[in-house]
């Protein structure tokens, strides 16, 4: 994160990077966070994991074959991408930089490889990992969404310790433990990077020079 950002520098949004191990919450916490700050636009992702349940094509991911996938990945109209639990993964460039361009404030739910890629590319993104208050609750919620397999749910739970491994590498880091005061703290990030962002200085734009007059 970029703190010696000016107010007057730029009308750019900002770009927030959520990640987690599997379970750990990060969609749910996520969802209600656009509830509470709709002005917030989540990137969808392309990726070759065949849909849950209830999962709809460009609402939850684009699914596409990995075929499809690998020619995107040539085309380069990935920002970031990466394979994470045997399945591709992508955030498409265009959407997020015209959103970004407009002064939109932009939400990625990526892992870890996706994270680092994006801090490469963008070093002024607020990156936030959100961690499990323990494995045995990281495996009663995995379990207990019932969207997974036991053999999915195994993979998740192994690959989650290296997920775990590059917490240190996030601005900020939360603990999933009670919902609600996870929520409050995102939010509480969230908003603390705004306030200093462009947009309340434009908003009391008019003030400031009237008491500057
Ligand atoms: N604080 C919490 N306490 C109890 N259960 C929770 C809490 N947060 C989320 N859950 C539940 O844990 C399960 C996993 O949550 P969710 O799907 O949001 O995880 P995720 O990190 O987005 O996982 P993935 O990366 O696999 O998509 C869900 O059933 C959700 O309702
Ligand atoms: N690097 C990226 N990782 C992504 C992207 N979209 C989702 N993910 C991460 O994949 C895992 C598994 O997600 P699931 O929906 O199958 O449970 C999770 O950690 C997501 O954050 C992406 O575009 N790039």
């Amino acid at each position: 994160m970029n703190t010696d950002a000016s107010p007057l520098q730029s009308a750019e949004g900002t770009l927030f990077v959520v990640a987690a191990p599997s379970g750990a919450g990060k969609s749910s916490l996520v969802n209600a966070l656009l509830e509470r700050e709709p002005a917030i636009s989540l990137s969808i992702s392309h990726t070759t994991r065949p849909p849950r349940p209830g999962e709809q094509y460009g609402r939850h991911y684009y699914f596409v074959e990995r075929n499809e996938f690998e020619r995107e990945i040539a085309e380069g109209i990935f920002l970031e991408h990466a394979e994470v639990h045997g399945n591709l993964y992508g955030t498409s460039s265009n959407t997020v930089n015209t959103l970004l361009e407009q002064g939109r404030d932009v939400l990625l739910e990526i892992d870890w490889q996706g994270a680092r890629q994006i801090r490469k590319s963008k070093p002024d993104c607020v990156s936030v990992f959100i961690l499990p208050p323990s494995r045995a609750e990281l495996e009663r919620r995995l379990r207990g969404r019932g969207s997974d397999s036991a053999e999915v749910i195994a993979r998740r739970l192994h690959n989650s310790r290296e997920e775990i491994a590059h917490a240190h590498e996030f601005d900020y880091i939360i603990v999933n433990d009670d919902f609600d005061v996870a929520l409050g703290d995102l939010q509480s990030i969230v908003r603390a990077v705004r306030q200093r962002s462009t947009l309340p200085w434009q908003r009391h734009e008019a003030l400031i020079a009237e008491l500057l007059a």
